[in-house]
């Protein structure tokens, strides 16, 4: 992986911290609206040679911006398309990376409002080293993204952004678009319901945001793709350089794998890494597509004649089409469905149809028993049950017998997550809670968290945990301090684990007359709308977890000065992740805000850690006993480690079996992503 221009590997801690900063930067430029770290507060603290440099840099990028600022939007373009010549005549990125990151500062300010923080800098540099940048929620990762993205766009072989789901994708994209293009950069985006051609346009664009799932689905149906026309030759798709051009009919969408940036890294790379990315079968068109295909050359093939259209070669046997043939098979009418199946497999069909009509005959070669065609064996004479002509004869056979083709159902296909971005030349992060996950992150991912310092000192204020005896306890007391928040015009984010549990509060809350949004996992755009606005005075928002995740929640002045949105947390999750990533929607950018904990004695975290039967115990004491529970706190967090543990060992076995399973496959010439066992 690593060049001169990458040192993603030299931390050896998990995680390494930069130091916050603390004032005003004097040398910037009075235009902008942010408050620059002052580079001297970094010096002299301890701060690794990383840091060091990333200060020089910083300063380096500083130097540009006198300049930059007086340019006009032509000339910024024509920088930016100097910067790609260069680097695609082998410019190193890291010399690049100073006026790059310039480059897209200015843009970010001319176009988008948003001048990227120092912080945000120092984050897109550990970006470029390969690492993950631990940012806190609301501090831009968005904006930081663009930098890293844009520096690995100019070598051309793609630059990718993967996040969670498609509303982010096409959110962040779109939102960042102004700004590539004031670069003349093109984006593109990948969302689940894009057909292929549009998906190889999105991958075509110098920069493709998208997400894991669908960036991985391509990968293997690429692969799949390719197999079907005998192109996978050798494991050459993740070495980032690969050409799939060439060649007739359908063509891969993705261009290889380059640079990835992950977004929610810790969602993607861990929770999500514990189930494959799989594609059961050939899917129904392509299926249909290849039957019609089959009927066509069936239909067609008596009308081709010998030394007209086809010759024999001597030697293979084999039929092959000469110059009228090939013109005969394109003047020949085509159904709908096959008219993007490429010329060189028309081709290819035909001459296994007129190969079948010239030379495989009913009740001497094969005969037609029970809807199946069973083959006769030529120096027997009996049935050889079972057996199939291999290369696509029997089913050109079925086509001409017109039985039903027995295309196969297709090579299931997998992929872990881990191999999806191992495969990438480049690989970094962004997330706002690496910290429980860093060790696992750097072990596998090779990719070790930075801490990167908020912008502004955050002011989020933790409220002590409360625990009850059950649910409904909980329930009555977190009501009580909704009303208690209501009554202050603080706005209120609830979350829960589960729909059902949000439905329950939400009813409960409406029986004391709270004015109130439910919100679930359902719907994440209309989500995003009401997440918005939930930081307006006197708002009372119900959501799972998942809910309003990568939405900013705007906090008028006045909401802000009395104390900002309380966030309560009803439940633990499975990953004390989830739990920071809802409390993390309030006191985002240093604003004001609050959080707390409620729990209970029939909570699921206690049962998913401890098993069934203690949780059962301590479900009958909350149940019983009227008195305090406030010493079992510290017992619910041991219970999540316990899961995260669990979690982990989970990832650790899936990776272990994986691994192995390939090495096997590859030992035996298999491709390991296609034959893969059901
Ligand atoms: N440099 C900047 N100047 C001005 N505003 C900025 C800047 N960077 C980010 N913002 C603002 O900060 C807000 C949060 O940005 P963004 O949604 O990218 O944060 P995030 O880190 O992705 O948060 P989350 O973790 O919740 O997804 C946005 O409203 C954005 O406009």
């Amino acid at each position: 992986m690593s060049t001169s221009e990458t040192a993603p590997n030299e931390a050896n801690d998990s995680i390494e911290s930069v130091p916050a900063p603390v004032a005003q930067d004097a040398q910037a430029p009075e235009s902008r609206a942010d408050k620059d770290v002052p580079l001297k507060s970094w010096l002299g603290m301890g701060a690794s040679t990383r840091i060091r440099r990333w200060q020089r840099n910083l300063q380096k990028i500083a130097a540009w911006e006198p300049l930059l600022i007086k340019e006009n939007n032509e000339e910024i373009r024509k920088r930016s398309l100097a910067l790609r010549y260069r680097a695609k005549s082998g410019e190193s990125l890291a010399s690049l990376m100073p006026e790059a990151y310039a480059l897209v500062r200015e843009a970010g300010r001319r176009t988008l409002g948003m001048r990227h923080y120092q912080v945000q800098m120092i984050g897109g540099m550990a970006l470029h080293e390969g690492c993950i940048s631990e940012m806190q929620t609301g501090e831009g990762k968005t904006l930081t993204a663009t930098l890293p993205l844009y520096l690995h766009s100019l070598l051309g072989k793609g630059s990718h952004l993967a996040t969670v789901n498609d509303y982010l994708a096409k959110r962040d994209a779109e939102w960042m678009t102004p700004l590539f293009r004031t670069l003349g950069v093109s984006v593109g985006i990948v969302q689940t319901e894009c057909d292929q051609g549009q998906r190889r346009e999105a991958y075509n664009s110098d920069i493709t945001y998208g997400t894991a799932k669908e960036f991985g689905f391509d990968f293997l149906r690429d692969r799949l793709l390719l197999r079907a026309q005998n192109r996978v030759q050798s494991d050459f798709l993740g070495d980032g350089e690969s050409n799939f051009s060439g060649g007739g009919g359908d063509k891969p969408v993705m261009r290889g794998v380059h640079f990835c940036l992950v977004d929610e890294a810790d969602s993607i790379l861990i929770d999500e890494a514990r189930t494959p990315l799989i594609i059961g079968s050939i899917e129904d068109q392509v299926r249909e597509q290849i039957v019609q295909t089959y009927l066509w050359a069936a239909r067609h093939a008596p009308e081709f004649v010998e030394n007209e259209h086809f010759e024999i070669n001597p030697d293979t046997k084999q039929i092959e089409l000469i110059g009228r043939g090939r013109q005969q098979v394109r003047s020949l009418p085509r159904p709908d469905l096959i008219r993007t199946v490429g010329l060189v497999d028309l081709y290819e069909f035909m001459e296994r149809g007129i190969k079948v009509h010239q030379e495989f005959f009913l009740d001497r070669h094969y005969v037609v028993r029970d809807d199946e065609i069973v083959i006769v064996d030529e120096f027997t004479g009996r049935l050889a049950e079972g057996r199939k002509w291999r290369d696509g004869i029997h089913q050109a056979i079925e086509a001409k017998e017109g039985m039903e083709i027995s295309v196969p159902t297709g090579q299931a296909a997998r992929i872990t997550i881990q191999d999806l971005f191992l495969r990438y030349k480049y690989l970094a992060g962004m997330t706002g809670t690496a910290a429980t996950s860093a060790p696992e992150l750097k072990k596998i991912y090779r990719t070790p968290v930075v801490r990167v310092p908020t912008n502004r000192p955050p002011q989020r204020i933790p409220l002590k945990d409360l625990v009850f005896g059950d649910m409904h306890s909980k329930f009555v007391a977190i009501v009580d301090e909704v009303v208690e928040m209501n009554r202050l015009g603080r706005p209120v984010l609830i979350g829960t684990r589960s729909i059902d549990k949000s439905e329950l509060l939400s009813q409960m809350l409406e029986d004391k007359g709270i004015k109130h949004e439910v919100l679930n996992a359902n719907k994440v755009a209309e989500e995003a709308a009401i997440v918005e606005e939930a930081g307006k005075r006197g708002r009372v928002t119900v959501a799972t977890n998942m809910a309003g995740r990568g939405t900013d929640i705007k906090v008028p002045k006045d909401v802000e000065a009395e104390g900002g949105i309380h966030v309560i947390c009803t439940e633990l999750h499975d990953s004390a992740r989830v739990d920071r990533q809802l409390i993390g929607r309030c006191g985002r950018q240093g604003d004001q805000g609050s959080y707390r904990q409620y729990l209970s004695l029939d909570d699921d975290i206690l049962k998913n850690g401890y098993g069934p039967v203690k949780a059962a115990r301590w479900k009958q004491l909350g149940a019983d006993s009227g008195s305090s529970f406030q010493s079992y706190a510290a017992m619910f967090r041991k219970a999540q480690q316990k899961v995260e543990r669990k979690h982990f060992r989970d990832r650790m076995v899936l990776l272990h079996h994986e691994r192995e399973r390939k090495k096997m496959q590859r030992e035996l010439g298999q491709d390991p992503y296609l034959d893969t066992p059901d």
